[in-house]
């Protein structure tokens, strides 16, 4: 049995147009048209009417760090709560395990620097970021438009690119099969060079978000 806050390869490979990227290092999926076109749209439309500066929990010093903004979708619209429904069915995750949805929006020369998206055990800010739901497991990311250029994610430690290609989804398990953080699903979201980024993340954690 998989937790409830837990994906498995199993689950996300039984749906058509799953993939799992060969990597010995860390557990990632991509699926093409995830969401249709006419669904991107509306969702990057929704990101453009609101967005505020992206902020970030271990702050390092570095004000470039991540210089995009970001968009609270409202978990009540009926557009964004069949998003999070549909992205539950292929996680096979326990909706209550959802952080609220968010989207992502990058214009030219802006991106967030090579991270995480677990929490650092050792940051004086852990307890405030992971006392009621625990740590963050798996990442599930659309890319809502296609960018002119740039734009790409970047996994470093497998050395993979991923072009940004709209409805394109992809999923990550951010701990190892044993439970500990991985390390290599650090990742780079690439400058904008033409045009714009419109992403939606959906980030699970070990409990229920409350
Ligand atoms: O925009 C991307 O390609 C990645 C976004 C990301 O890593 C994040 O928001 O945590
Ligand atoms: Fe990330």
């Amino acid at each position: 049995m998989t937790a409830p806050g837990e994906s498995s390869a199993d689950t996300l490979l039984s749906h058509p147009g799953v993939r799992r990227f060969p990597s010995s290092q860390l557990d990632l999926f991509i699926m093409r048209d995830f969401l249709a076109p006419v669904e991107c749209d509306a969702l990057a439309a929704m990101i453009e009417r609101q967005h505020r500066p992206s902020t970030i929990a271990n702050y390092n010093g570095d004000d470039a760090f991540r210089t995009s903004s970001t968009c609270d979708l409202a978990p009540d619209d009926p557009t964004v709560a069949a998003l999070a429904a549909k992205l539950a069915a292929l996680s096979g995750i326990d909706i209550a395990h959802a952080e609220p949805l968010q989207g992502q929006r990058y214009e030219v020369g802006q991106e967030f620097k090579a991270h995480t998206d677990y929490f650092e055990p050792d940051n004086a800010d852990f307890t405030k970021y992971c006392s009621i739901a625990g740590q963050r497991t798996w990442t599930f990311m659309v890319y809502l438009n296609s960018v002119e250029a740039g734009g790409a994610t970047r996994f470093k430690a497998i050395d993979k690119l991923i072009q940004p290609e709209r409805g394109k989804l992809i999923a990550w398990n951010n701990r190892r099969a044993d439970g500990t953080l991985n390390g290599a699903t650090l990742h780079h979201a690439m400058k904008v060079r033409k045009g714009y980024k419109y992403v939606i993340t959906q980030w699970y954690r070990e409990r229920p978000w409350g």
